[in-house]
């Protein structure tokens, strides 16, 4: 988005703006999909942005714990009114790209800054009863859901345990008598905690418990559980339900606890797409048991993408920050120079405006693996379920990790104004953060990665279980250490040094594992004591899968300008030598040190190269100034003015002497007289 009167541009900006070798809105429509979705994108942002329901009368910041909620949950309703309701947003998008904007973190964040109380409906409450409900419960949930007559949640986490679902001890046990199950929270650690909108916005949840039935646990199953009162929202007799309290960030999203004092529920309030409990209590196993984490897998691939979003928003404001801020001189006497030409502030910002075109390439490729998984055939399904499930863990954690440090690196790059809320820096920061916790704490997902690594390396797979397509590497001849620089420098060589540092640390792991069992270490114990090396394993996997898809993903683009394709072409090699100066490539054989001098001085070069384009690339992730609401990063640069009005609204500047100066201050100041 560039400033609509040119003349109140910052004049740095506008000199940026100017030497552009490329196409900014070829890569808007890229990014977006297609042109025709900027249009859209466009036409709701204006709707949306323009309308004085989603106006916030006071700074949020300003506001109490209270009444951030209330002022949230105001513009979500109205927003989900727009959707469902009015005619020229319907035109406009369709009820379901409706939702997708704006519960995603592009317009919806602009309108609902703090986090918004009905995210988890539309992200997790509705996806769970998609990919779990029979078509039964589909007919009997779906349109109520979908059209705000009830508002979901869902419960998985407890006190007691998060990443070890095994370890739920919320029980669900059938009793045939009354064909009702009976949900109970049995000690203080099986209290849901943590769940968005369970605090004071949902009505039912989808709860997660150990299932028993016929005197047997089946462990954890997805139940329908109705909260509260649909006419006065009150609480149901056997539900404690409550908000958790303020968070590192997204405090507007009434994260909540729930206990469950056995609270029955019909029998098919049991989620039964999969598994199924008969009327008798008979319990009917699935196709497989994970069937049952299909809602996780859906939100990290989603999270791959949001990650992304946040990350196109920091880089912005930093890099057009950095146009704009002139601090020291380069050459002494030749005047303060623009903090963007200093070679270090283009290392901290360049490799994030490539890492958002690895995430987007990767975030698309797993979209499309995702699709092929749950919508083909059922015996292909289970076939690349474990390939979709490590896929969907190391992008998450990946992409996760990546786009919050790389926030957290451009608001540092901002200098101390990167530490006030105006710069919208630190809602990003935190918010991003968040995403290495949730939906599997990012560790736990790289073990996942690496034991299914180790299975396939090992030779471990089940009889008739075929390794996926990422990794078949694993099982081809190791690629020559040998080969001519040059053909191992290039993009796809930088790529296979990935996948030999993968089999290097696979085989040391196997090596150490076997070593210390051999030695009568018991196996699991051993596996813990090799589980670094297993991590970097599956880092190095998932890193060599990015490159190799931002590589490909640029191969394959087509009828963009030449001058587009060169700086997408430069982002994708920038990306490939950042992360190549990792110790991994060298230490595993497929760099030599001469190879990694002669790379440092390529990535050099091409931060000169990119730093003429950083500001239009910027520009070209077209985010509209209210979505960035950032005193540092609006398309016309007016920095110093936006600090200092925000500045004034603070309401301690409302008054010159503020009434705590009377209460506290004088009477010390009389006291020490
Ligand atoms: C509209 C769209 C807008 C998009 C915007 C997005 C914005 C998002 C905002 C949302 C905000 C907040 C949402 C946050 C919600 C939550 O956090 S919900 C709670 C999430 N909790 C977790 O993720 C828990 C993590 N733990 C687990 O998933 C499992 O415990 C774990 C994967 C660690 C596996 O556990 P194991 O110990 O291995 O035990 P088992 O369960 O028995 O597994 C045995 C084998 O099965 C394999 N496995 C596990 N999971 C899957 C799966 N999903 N699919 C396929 N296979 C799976 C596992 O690898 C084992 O395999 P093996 O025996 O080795 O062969
Ligand atoms: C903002 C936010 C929103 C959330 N929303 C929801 C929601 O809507 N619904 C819901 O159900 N939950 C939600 N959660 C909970 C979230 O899913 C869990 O916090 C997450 O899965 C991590 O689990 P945990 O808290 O038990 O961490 P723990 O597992 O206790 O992690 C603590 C440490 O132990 C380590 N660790 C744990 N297990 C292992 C292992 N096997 N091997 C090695 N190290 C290990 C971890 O790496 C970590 O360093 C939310 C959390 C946050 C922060």
């Amino acid at each position: 988005m560039k400033p609509a009167a040119e003349n109140v541009c910052n004049p740095d900006l506008l000199k940026e703006r100017a030497h552009c070798r490329f196409i900014p809105e070829e890569i808007t429509h890229f990014l977006d999909n297609g042109s025709e979705n900027t249009k859209l994108r466009h036409k709701l942002e204006e709707y949306f942005l323009n309308n004085p329901l989603f106006d916030d009368d006071i700074p949020p910041d300003y506001l109490s714990h209270s009444e951030r909620y209330s002022n949230e949950l105001r513009k979500s309703c109205a927003m989900v009114q727009c959707f469902l309701n009015d005619p020229t947003v319907q035109n406009i998008a369709g009820q379901m790209e409706g939702v997708r904007m704006l519960m995603g973190n592009g317009l919806g964040s602009a309108i609902t800054k703090d986090g918004n109380p009905l995210a988890l409906h539309y992200v997790m409450f509705l996806p769970a009863l998609i990919s779990q409900a029979s078509q039964e419960q589909m007919a009997y949930w779906i349109g109520r859901a979908w059209a705000g007559q009830i508002i979901g949640t869902y419960a998985q986490t407890e006190l007691g345990h998060g990443s070890f679902l095994r370890g739920l001890e919320t029980t669900a046990t059938y009793d045939p008598d009354s064909e009702e199950f009976v949900l109970h929270s049995p000690t203080i650690t099986s209290i849901k905690w943590w769940p968005g909108g369970l605090g004071k916005t949902a009505n039912h949840a989808v709860v997660m418990a150990q299932l028993y039935t016929e005197g047997k646990c089946w462990g954890p199953h997805a139940f329908i559980v109705q909260l509260r009162d649909l006419d006065t929202h009150a609480s149901l007799p056997g539900i404690s339900v409550g908000e958790i309290g303020p968070r590192l960030g997204t405090n507007s999203q009434d994260n909540g606890f729930l206990r469950l004092h056995h609270v029955r529920i019909p029998r098919l309030h049991m989620l039964m797409q999969h598994a199924q409990v008969t009327k008798s209590g008979e319990y009917v196993q699935p196709a497989s048991s994970k069937l049952t984490y299909g809602t996780m897998v859906f939100v990290r691939v989603a999270i791959c993408f949001d990650a992304g979003r946040q990350l196109q928003r920091a880089v912005t404001i930093a890099t057009r920050y950095s146009a704009v801020r002139r601090q020291s001189e380069l050459v002494p006497g030749e005047g303060e120079v623009q903090v963007l030409d200093y070679q270090t502030q283009q290392h901290k910002l360049l490799p994030q405006l490539a890492t958002v075109f690895a995430v987007t390439f990767s975030a698309r490729r797993l979209w499309e693996t995702y699709n092929s998984v749950t919508h083909g055939p059922k015996e292909a399904q289970l076939a690349l379920l474990p390939e979709l499930h490590v896929l969907s863990c190391g992008l998450k954690a990946a992409c996760a990790s990546d786009c919050s440090l790389g926030c957290d690196v451009c608001r540092l790059a901002c200098g101390g104004h990167g530490y006030l809320a105006s710069s919208n820096l630190p809602r990003i920061v935190t918010a991003t953060t968040a995403t290495q916790t949730y939906e599997g704490e990012n560790t736990v997902m790289w073990l996942q990665v690496a034991r299914y690594l180790l299975k396939v390396y090992s030779d471990g797979l089940e009889s008739g279980e075929e390794a996926g397509p990422s990794v078949q590497f694993l099982r081809e001849p190791r690629p020559d250490l040998t080969a001519p620089s040059h053909a191992r420098l290039t993009n796809y060589g930088l790529v296979m040094g990935w996948r030999v540092a993968v089999v290097a640390l696979l085989q040391e792991a196997q090596q150490e594992l076997q070593r210390r069992v051999a030695a009568g270490q018991q196996p699991d114990r051993a596996r813990d004591a090799c589980s670094l090396t297993l991590v970097d394993a599956a880092q190095c996997y998932i890193r060599g899968h990015m490159c190799c898809q931002f590589v490909a993903g640029v191969d394959e683009l087509q009828g963009l300008s030449a001058g587009t394709t060169l700086v997408l072409q430069q982002l994708c090699r920038l990306y490939l030598l950042y992360h190549a100066s990792s110790s991994h490539l060298l230490r595993h054989g497929w760099l030599s040190g001469a190879d990694v001098s002669q790379l440092e001085a390529e990535y050099r070069a091409l931060l000169t190269e990119l730093r003429q384009d950083a500001v239009a690339l910027v520009d070209s992730f077209d985010i509209h100034d209210r979505i960035l609401n950032s005193t540092l990063g609006a398309a016309d640069g007016r920095v110093y003015d936006r600090l200092y009005e925000e500045a004034l609204k603070s309401p301690l500047n409302q008054q010159d002497v503020p009434d705590a100066f009377n209460k506290y201050l004088r009477p010390l100041l009389k006291s020490s007289l």
